[in-house]
């Protein structure tokens, strides 16, 4: 799950990942895994407060795009499919809890960021 978080000024917020993680050092709309059992709404809020401490609205979430991974870079472990929401209603202020930076940054930004593959995918579709 990854969410599009917007501001009343046009920027988004966007996650640097851990130095120590898997494409760690790019950076990528925040969210996370869906756990058994989850919503994917309800990840989606979990995974925000605990990464930045924001609360996000699920009720004001719209889908906004997906990107699956191609099943030759999978190597052997588990295919990937990531979906966007639009987070438009949240409250709080971005602070960094697990290692990663947060950053708000404009469209023409984000288009600049190194971004993990699926990521770029979804930022083409949030900009169309
Ligand atoms: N955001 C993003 N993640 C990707 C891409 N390709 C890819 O293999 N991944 C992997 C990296 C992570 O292992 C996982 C995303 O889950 P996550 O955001 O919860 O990552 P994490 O490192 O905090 O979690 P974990 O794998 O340590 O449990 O997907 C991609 O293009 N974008």
């Amino acid at each position: 799950m990854a969410g599009a978080i917007g501001a009343q000024d046009g920027r988004w917020l966007m996650h640097r990942r851990p130095e120590d993680k898997a494409h760690g050092g790019l950076w990528e709309f925040p969210g996370g895994k869906i756990e058994a059992g989850e919503g994917a709404r309800a990840a989606l809020v979990r995974e925000i407060a605990e990464e930045c401490g924001l609360e996000v609205d699920p009720a004001q979430m719209v889908e906004a795009g997906f990107a699956a991974q191609d099943p030759a870079q999978c190597d052997g472990g588990r295919p990937i499919l990531l979906l966007l929401f639009r987070c438009p209603a949240w409250t709080g202020e971005a602070t960094s809890r697990e290692g990663g930076q947060w950053r708000w940054c404009t469209r023409d930004e984000i288009e600049g960021l190194a971004m993990p593959p699926l990521d770029r995918v979804l930022a083409a579709q949030l900009f169309v």
